[in-house]
């Protein structure tokens, strides 16, 4: 089966000690794989990568066997993402923030409105469809983006810390819709600092030091935080720092 993201050798150095450094990364349908890693490892940016917000020098990323530089335009209407802060209209609801989401993604007109509805219903918002984007505390303003990276059914989802400022509620819900879409084929790539939350829902957990994979998890291991520790110190030792 395609995967439907293959990173391959991925380079884009920032500095001695910054950036992407040789990264490979599969993320298979149905498939969840999350990255974990200390502040300033590379997950952001290697997602970055991923979605075409920048280019590695050297290195290649295929989403369904296509290669970035040549997938068409329709191919990010199966793409769904938050990286970095959720995005929104201020001035704009959250349902009409959302229906500009989905006409995005290229939802087909008469879908946008039954779309958004579930989409607020799963990530539990709908009590702010009317309220307005500007006036949305952080948590809701967190589910809001999530819902537009969710809500048009995408086949490769990409979330950078996706609990960020989300309560606990939220998390399930997250938990809830990210476990039922790989269950339907879906691939998600998903950074977290969470190690609890991420073995819950993971198949896979790659662990980033300095811009490389250095091992994965076991989302099964009993104490993830000490094997997680356990690999950044062998990596770190084995490059002298
Ligand atoms: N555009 C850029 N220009 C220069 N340096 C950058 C740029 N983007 C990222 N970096 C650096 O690359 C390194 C990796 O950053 P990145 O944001 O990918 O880390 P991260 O693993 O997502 O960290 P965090 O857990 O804190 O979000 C950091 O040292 C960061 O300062």
């Amino acid at each position: 089966m395609t995967d439907l993201l293959r990173v391959t050798g991925a380079v884009r150095e920032f500095g001695p000690d910054a950036g992407l450094f040789g990264l490979d990364l599969t993320v298979a349908p149905g498939e969840i794989h999350a990255l974990a890693g200390l502040n300033g490892a590379g997950k952001t940016t290697l997602m970055r990568a991923v979605l075409g917000m920048l280019r590695p020098t050297s290195g290649t990323v295929h989403l369904g066997g296509i290669a970035l530089n040549d997938l068409p335009a329709e191919a990010w209407g199966r793409v769904g993402h938050l990286v970095d802060h959720p995005f929104a209209y201020p001035e704009l609801s959250t349902r009409q923030n959302l229906e500009l989401a989905a006409r995005l993604r290229r939802v087909a007109a008469d879908q946008v409105a039954q779309i958004v509805t579930t989409g607020m219903a799963d990530l539990g918002i709908t009590r702010y469809a009317a309220i307005r984007a500007a006036r949305l505390s952080q948590g809701n303003r967190q589910r809001l983006g999530l819902t537009a990276a969710l809500q048009h059914r995408p086949r490769l989802v990409v979330l950078d810390e996706p609990t960020n400022a989300l309560d606990p509620a939220g998390v399930i819900a997250l938990r809830e819709v990210l476990l039922a879409r790989a269950a339907t084929g879906t691939g998600v790539l998903v950074s977290s600092h969470h190690l609890d939350e991420v073995a819950r829902i993971a198949h896979r957990i790659s662990v980033l030091n300095h811009g490389q994979i250095v091992g994965a998890l076991d989302p099964a291991t009993p104490d993830l935080e000490r094997a997680f520790f356990h690999l950044l110190h062998a990596d770190d030792e084995e490059r002298g720092r």
